[in-house]
């Protein structure tokens, strides 16, 4: 359920906007049609910004593909391609989007740029190979495309390499969804439009767009740096503080501990400790209540109820204590060590499929409610001293 959200979230929801822009461009057409003078140098400077942003961001991919679009954008203006270099720029450019969705982004002044620069060469000379060997063995091709795949039609056989790695990159994006690699596939999809339907929107228009997702996944991308805990997904202790102060008169706060978490850590190591504070963050942000959880640091959480009573929230905070309590945690071994203990590992791994072994962890809660004359962080001392109460009188319950 969990994956299905994040897919949704990452994938199926920018294809819906995609989706929704194109068809309502498409609707508004004769409204933008006085300003397309305008539109037409807008992709110079959008692109442009974009691929600056994506830099200071170190989103280098982005920028890379920004810059190529650019100069595809300024030729394309000044000049009028021929059919076989329409197809060139078509296949290349695909095969440059997939093959930058599986690297990383790297800065652009250091060694990796050369590789960079040697994959984009590497696509044009690839997508060059192909419409060569389309016309120099034109009949091996024809009975090719005759024999095995003759439902194609005869331009759409010649783009054949397109469709397959559109394919790799569209099974990529499911496997590992995130807004950049989301953001590369809209690129595919709007060059593959450009390029299939030249009639439909001007070039500048699908390059805006391009640019405006590309711009927004670098902002998201920031904002979740910022806001967001890496380890859990839960907000972070900056969100913490930036809603305390949209908060109310009424509120409790609440501060979450891990027990014995230290004595955990090395029993079963930091990998499977971070795999326990996953989980657990996974209960807390499911409290009821109109409980808002967020990762305070380390083992330690925070829980607001806006506009709650003490004592309306303590039957919350006991039930996700005893969600956590009740929870049977299954042991996965993570590779972290080098190659040389792959072996081991494998063995590990074999060993606890096969036994399944489980463990549990349990929680300290300290509850307060805020006071008039206090403000946020004397609040949550309140709370801090009642979870002392709770681990000094024997831990995993709630005190106040
Ligand atoms: N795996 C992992 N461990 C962390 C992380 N942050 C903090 N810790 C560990 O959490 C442990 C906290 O231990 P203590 O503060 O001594 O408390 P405790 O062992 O939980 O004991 P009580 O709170 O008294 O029940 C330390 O061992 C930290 O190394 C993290 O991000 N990942």
């Amino acid at each position: 359920m969990s994956s299905f959200y994040h897919s949704c979230r990452y994938l199926l929801i920018p294809l819906l906007i995609t989706a929704i822009l194109l068809g309502l461009i498409e609707h508004f057409q004769e409204f933008w049609l006085n300003w397309q003078k305008t539109i037409q140098y807008m992709p110079y400077w959008l692109l442009g910004c974009a691929t600056i942003i994506s830099l200071q961001f170190n989103r280098s991919r982005l920028s890379y593909i920004g810059v190529l679009l650019l100069i595809f954008y300024v030729f394309s203006q000044n000049s009028t391609f021929n059919p076989k270099q329409n197809e060139l720029i078509l296949i290349a450019g695909g095969l440059i989007i997939t093959v930058f969705s599986f690297i990383k982004d790297r800065g652009l002044i250091s060694v990796h740029s050369l590789l960079r620069v040697g994959i984009i060469l590497t696509c044009f000379l690839t997508a060059y190979l192909w419409i060569l060997m389309l016309s120099s063995y034109s009949q091996q091709m024809l009975t090719l495309h005759q024999t095995y795949l003759p439902f194609l039609s005869a331009s759409n056989f010649s783009r054949l390499p397109l469709y397959f790695i559109g394919t790799i990159l569209f099974i990529k994006l499911c496997w590992n969804s995130n807004l950049l690699h989301t953001s590369l596939g809209i690129t595919f999809l709007l060059w593959l439009i450009h390029f299939s339907f030249p009639n439909w929107l001007p070039l500048s228009v699908l390059l805006n767009m391009i640019a405006f997702f590309f711009l927004a996944t670098v902002l998201i991308d920031s904002y979740f740096l910022a806001y967001r805990d890496e380890l859990t997904g839960l907000p972070s202790r900056r969100a913490l503080f930036n809603l305390s102060l949209s908060l109310g008169r009424k509120y409790s706060v609440a501060m979450v501990d891990i027990d014995h978490f230290k004595k955990f850590n090395d029993t079963y190591g930091h990998d499977v400790g971070d795999q326990v504070l996953k989980l657990v963050a996974a209960k807390l942000a499911q409290v009821t209540g109109g409980g808002k959880a967020f990762r305070y640091g380390g083992e330690e959480f925070t829980i607001v109820f806006p506009s709650k009573e003490i004592q309306r929230v303590l039957s919350d905070l006991d039930q996700v204590r005893v969600n956590i309590e009740k929870y049977n945690i299954v042991l996965r071994e993570e590779k972290r060590k080098g190659k040389q203990d792959k072996n081991a590992t494998k063995k590990r791994n074999k060993k606890i499929s096969e036994k399944q072994p489980t463990v549990n962890v349990t929680v300290s809660i300290g509850c307060a409610q805020h006071q008039v004359d206090q403000n946020f962080e004397q609040c949550m001392k309140e709370a801090d001293k009642a979870l002392y109460k709770a681990k000094d009188s024997g831990r995993n319950q709630v005190c106040t």
